[in-house]
């Protein structure tokens, strides 16, 4: 197995920009992380800011301030490095397929490979098999179902290599075996990984968890310790971070 990938983020901040007539508002606080583990998930409730460091991470985002590198390199520097070794599963992924036909979609991601086109073929087909759905290879990926759409994404994705890959909410839309298929390939991934999600059991399996509350990175350590914090937070019996000093909860 490689070694992680690291990612360090130093006092990266993300602001969005004033709007019309709505103010700027911070969406991730100047955040200091070391990550350096091969699993690691994001977890926290609705609109507190996973997915916010996620697309900082993939580049998507610059940071406001602070700085943020990957394998010791920066996105406004070294952007044409990163996209080769960096992937991000999107949580919605409709704008992720482009071909019109999925196993054309998982081909494409073998481009940068140069395989003769049969061993493209075959390939796409072994990604496909894979995450059991190769029966989807000849369909029109406009008319996949949004879980379908989620496995073909990811088949894309693993066929071009990344060495850190970037998921959000990857088993959301999944049935119970799609699900654990899916938690499964990320896991055994020869890439690092960063999970946002809700899935706690897919949390747990990770080696690392970093729990984000209002824009802040709240806690950090071994999965079932945060997630057990967080649950008693979310089911009222213990307070969430920060609301004890009157932060916002
Ligand atoms: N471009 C933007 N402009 C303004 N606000 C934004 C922007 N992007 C995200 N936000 C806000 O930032 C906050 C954090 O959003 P983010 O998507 O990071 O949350 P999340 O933790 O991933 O949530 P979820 O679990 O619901 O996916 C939310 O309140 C969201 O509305």
């Amino acid at each position: 197995m490689s070694s992680p990938v690291p990612v360090v983020l130093e006092r990266a901040a993300v602001t969005a920009p004033a709007v019309g007539g709505v103010a700027a508002r911070e969406l991730l606080s100047p955040t200091t992380l070391h990550l350096n583990d091969r699993r690691i998930a994001l977890i926290g409730a609705n609109g507190q800011g996973k997915t916010t460091l996620l697309r900082l991470l993939a580049g998507l985002v610059a940071p406001s301030s602070g700085s943020v590198s990957v394998a010791g390199l920066q996105w406004a520097r070294d952007a044409k490095a990163l996209r080769g070794a960096v992937g991000m599963l999107f949580a919605d992924t409709a704008a992720q397929l482009i071909m019109p036909v999925v196993q054309e979609d998982v081909e494409l991601s073998l481009r940068p490979r140069r395989l003769p086109r049969h061993e493209r073929r075959a390939e796409a087909l072994a990604q496909l098999r894979a995450l059991g759905i190769e029966r989807l290879a000849e369909r029109s990926v406009y008319e996949l179902s949004g879980g379908e759409r989620q496995l073909v994404a990811l088949a894309g994705l693993r066929a071009a290599a990344p060495r850190l890959l970037l998921a959000d909410e990857p088993t959301a839309a999944l049935d119970l075996v799609h699900r654990d298929s899916v938690a499964a390939a990320l896991l055994g991934s020869e890439a690092s990984l960063i999970v946002a999600t809700h899935d706690l059991e897919l949390a747990a399996e990770c080696e690392r968890a970093v729990w984000i509350h209002g824009g802040r990175v709240v806690a950090d350590g071994p999965p079932d310790e945060l997630i057990a914090a967080y649950r008693a937070s979310a089911r009222g019996l213990a307070p969430w971070p920060g609301a004890e000093t009157g932060a916002e909860a």
